[in-house]
């Protein structure tokens, strides 16, 4: 018997196939690879371009973007701290439940908190968790405001907008970190192809 959260008598079941069999089945290994950064640093269309360019290497990807699953699963959340916080736990566990199904599974939200970042990572095995920084400068997301959402945080419309009057906390421990390289962004197939080498070089690209 066991108590675990809000749940009482609650026990653990155990199913004979397990991650190593599917990701022998899959020949990868299962992990997470974080992207987190501000808004409009380019987090989703990176997430998509490495999606497909593992795709088209016959790997199994998921991405999980945070517009996306505010559709649904997070559909009762909004931007207040706490909110984010949970919004951020909760696609911490779908991840980790990918990465144990054997998929490399793509995470982009702004997760702009050091502590909600680093307990995602605390759900995997270390090396298991791929936190890559899109270090892009607010004056090029802000310049690119694809959804004209800087525009009114700025006019005091949309309170709580990370960047302008909500804090985003720069990674401290980040396997990968993305930049501008002489003032001009690398294209995303170039980023893509960073992350791709870093798992191949780590050895997930194998069963
Ligand atoms: N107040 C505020 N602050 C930041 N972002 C806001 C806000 N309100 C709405 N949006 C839109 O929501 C998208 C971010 O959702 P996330 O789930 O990634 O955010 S978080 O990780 O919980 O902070 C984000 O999408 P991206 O631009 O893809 O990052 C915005 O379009
Ligand atoms: N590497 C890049 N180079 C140039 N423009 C980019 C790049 N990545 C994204 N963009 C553009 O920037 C905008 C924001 O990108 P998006 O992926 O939606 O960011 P985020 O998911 O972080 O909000 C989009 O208009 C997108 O086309």
């Amino acid at each position: 018997m066991a108590t675990l959260g809000n749940s009482a008598n609650i026990f653990w079941h155990e199913c004979p196939v397990g991650q190593a069999e599917r990701q022998k089945l899959l020949n990868q290994k299962g992990c997470v690879v974080w992207i987190t950064g501000l808004s409009g640093s380019g987090k989703s269309t990176l997430a998509c371009t490495l999606g497909r360019e593992l795709h088209s290497r016959g790997h199994l990807s998921y991405v999980l973007d945070g517009d996306n699953l505010r559709h649904g699963l997070n559909k009762n959340l909004g931007f207040a701290p706490e909110d984010r916080t949970e919004n951020i736990r909760r696609v911490g566990e779908v991840a980790k439940l990918f990465a144990d199904a054997g998929l490399i599974c793509i995470a982009s939200l702004i997760s702009p908190y050091q502590k909600d970042r680093d307990s995602c990572r605390a759900l995997l095995p270390d090396a298991n968790f791929i936190e890559v920084f899109m270090n892009m400068p607010l004056s090029l997301c802000e310049g690119r405001d694809p959804k004209g959402l800087y525009k009114l945080a700025r006019a005091g419309k949309i309170k709580g907008f990370t960047g302008i009057d909500d804090p985003y906390e720069a990674p401290l421990n980040c396997e990968i970190e993305l930049r501008q390289i002489n003032g001009v962004c690398p294209a995303p197939s170039e980023m893509a192809g960073k992350v791709v080498s870093y798992l191949d070089s780590k050895g997930f690209l194998q069963a």
